[in-house]
């Protein structure tokens, strides 16, 4: 079984309009809602890639009800602690010429209670698990090293984890040494304290973070694919041009097909070819975290992947 975290869930909704223009009243052509915060993008996904997955993470109020019974609507098993406070709301305005604009709400503290009871329950989550998936922003009141602590617990019981979050979460994720991560180029630029002017640079960066203790870094590079530096060594995998649509979650989407990849032991090769697949395919939808198999299928037969 496969385990999504989402420790800052909300509800997405994606607005499509004509045209953003500041300072007008724009009219929403039409709203779809999903459970969102990342993990639970990477939940979905997992399910359509057909493998067993567990969401938890913290929700909470009217729309932390809603966002379970969006999950009962995917068939997505799930185990949250519930928070006294709302589960928030992120936006992604999507306009015809193909630009996304995303709001992103903070969302509500957690209680110190809260985070005690999240913590006892993904301790007794994990034993089942063969792969974590730890995504996205933490909530105000969770402490920066919240990740760290869920991957030496997962660690412990010789799981698999990958770490896909920014800023001080990651900084102090890192430090815990998951399995994998999924840094961009601004990411790594922070890890490291450096700048990036190029895609050599970029890879000299996931040489580094690598070296440090982390087996898998893969950077995702959007239509250009991505790059994953391993002790197998370094492969690129590059998908065919598509009509992308919606490009919100295809690092989600990345991060969900590594996770099956672990749990059906894939080769680097096949992993990496699989997870440039999946999140192309998630392009083509204007639902986030959501792909078409027969999209997939069809992308990975294009997919190229060389040796670097
Ligand atoms: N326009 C596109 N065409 C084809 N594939 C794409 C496109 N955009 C993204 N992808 C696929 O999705 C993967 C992840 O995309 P991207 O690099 O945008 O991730 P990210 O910046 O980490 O995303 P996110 O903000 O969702 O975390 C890419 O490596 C690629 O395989
Ligand atoms: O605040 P987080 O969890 O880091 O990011 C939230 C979010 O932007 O990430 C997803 C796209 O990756 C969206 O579905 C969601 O709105």
């Amino acid at each position: 079984m496969i385990t999504a975290v989402t420790l800052n869930t909300s509800i997405d909704k994606a607005y499509q309009v004509e045209d953003v223009k500041k300072g007008t009243v724009m009219r929403v052509k039409s709203c779809n809602n999903t459970a969102g915060g990342k993990g639970l993008n990477v939940a979905r996904v997992i399910k359509i890639c057909g493998e067993e997955i567990l969401a938890t993470g913290f929700c909470g109020g009217h729309a932390g009800a809603l966002l379970e019974e969006m999950l009962d609507k995917a068939g997505i098993t799930y185990d949250f602690v519930h928070t006294a406070k709302e589960t928030r709301n992120c936006l992604n305005i999507l306009s015809q010429d193909g630009v996304s604009t995303e709001f992103l709400e903070p969302g509500e503290p957690v209680s110190e209670e809260e985070i005690g009871t999240f913590l006892k329950k993904y301790e007794s989550i994990v034993g089942k698990s063969n792969v974590i998936t730890l995504s996205g922003s933490i909530p105000q009141g969770a402490p920066a090293d919240i990740y760290a602590a869920l991957i030496r617990i997962a660690k412990d019981r010789k799981k698999t984890v990958i770490l896909d979050t920014s800023g001080a979460a990651l900084t102090e994720g890192i430090k815990a040494l998951p399995d994998m991560i999924k840094p961009n180029a601004d990411e790594i630029e922070t890890l490291l304290n450096i700048s990036l002017n190029n895609r050599d640079d970029i890879i000299q960066g996931a040489v580094r973070l690598h070296d440090m203790g982390i087996p898998y870094v893969v950077v995702s590079l959007g239509k250009e694919g991505a790059v994953c530096v391993s002790d197998k060594g370094i492969r690129k995998a590059i998908p065919p041009a598509v009509n992308a649509i919606n490009t919100v979650g295809c690092g989600d989407s990345m991060v969900a097909a590594f996770a099956v990849g672990f749990e059906r032991g894939y080769s680097l090769e096949e992993a990496l070819k699989y997870a440039v697949a999946v999140s192309a395919a998630n392009t083509l939808t204007t639902t986030t975290g959501h792909y078409r198999p027969e999209d997939m299928r069809e992308i990975y037969e294009r997919v190229e992947v060389e040796a670097l």
